[in-house]
């Protein structure tokens, strides 16, 4: 079965972005169960497309969407929410129409595109409301505390001072993405308070490893850092990841979370989407 794709990043974090909008319901279920099997082939870097996951968008589960969003990470896993991908999602569905809702399984979340480069691979800057954080509480691991915070998707989040937050994320974020006290897995943070007031992020996420941006993680962060006073409400935040920054601002405790960063389709093509693999 051909697929057609568009290749889509946002600050590098990137995905096979495949639009079945014309599609039924259980159709789209049942692509997605196909790609939830083959996603370690298809984002595989040497063999596949390459990508740190898949974006599937459908028909709108809501009636105020204009489309739904269906995340499929590099290892096959399903989660929540993806910010990265919504802004990638909103950029291609939007078209003319710049303020649109998205479905997701974590909910609808509305978007603005704020800025539109039209062509074959359009880009833009789009901002999202990322609805409101859930503070989980202090979690320890290995000796080391982390907050626990929900953007849809879990989120382990540790501040550090002195320590290098990318060296952190590639040796203890494997493990705590797996301890037990996070059931479903979890993302995993290491953050650095910078003088400026922003925040230097690395993330080793659930199901795909060191990306070069994550917009969930951003968002928890920030949650995470008003919570312990290291950051406060209604002042934009810029988060530096190793693929850009992100603007985000949480207006008031309990608020939504609003997010600000570039999307683009990097080019378009078409993959083999092989029979389910062989039962191992
Ligand atoms: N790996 C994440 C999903 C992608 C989140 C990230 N790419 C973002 O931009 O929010 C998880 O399993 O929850």
């Amino acid at each position: 079965m051909l697929v057609r794709f568009a290749k889509v990043e946002g600050l590098g974090n990137d995905f096979l972005l495949i639009d079945r909008r014309d599609a039924s319901p259980a159709v789209v279920d049942a692509l997605v169960t196909r790609l939830r099997d083959a996603a370690p082939a298809l984002c595989d870097r040497r063999f596949g497309v390459g990508g740190d996951g898949i974006l599937v968008v459908g028909p709108p589960c809501s009636p105020e969407a204009a489309a739904t969003m269906i995340v499929v990470n590099h290892d096959g896993s399903r989660p929540e929410m993806c910010g990265n991908g919504l802004r990638c999602v909103a950029l291609v569905v939007a078209g003319a129409a710049r303020e649109l809702v998205i479905d997701t399984d974590a909910g609808p979340r509305p978007c603005s595109v704020r800025e539109f480069h039209p062509g074959t691979c359009p880009s833009g800057q789009v901002a999202i409301d990322m609805g409101p954080p859930d503070l989980l509480g202090p979690r320890r691991v290995g000796g080391r505390s982390f907050a626990a915070v929900s953007m849809g998707n879990p989120h382990a989040i540790a501040f550090v001072s002195a320590d290098d937050p990318e060296a952190l994320a590639r040796t203890e974020g494997p493990l705590v993405e797996r301890d037990s006290q996070f059931p479903g897995r979890t993302n995993v943070e290491f953050a650095r308070l910078e003088p400026d007031g922003s925040v230097t992020l690395w993330v080793w996420e659930r199901g795909c490893g060191i990306t070069s941006a994550c917009g969930t993680g951003a968002c928890a962060t920030l949650a995470a850092a008003i919570a312990e006073g290291l950051a406060s409400y209604a002042r934009d935040v810029v988060m530096r990841l190793p693929g850009g920054p992100l603007v985000l601002r949480q207006d008031r405790a309990g608020g939504s979370i609003t997010m600000t960063g570039p999307a683009r389709v990097a080019f378009v093509g078409e993959v083999e989407l092989h029979a389910a693999s062989p039962a191992a």
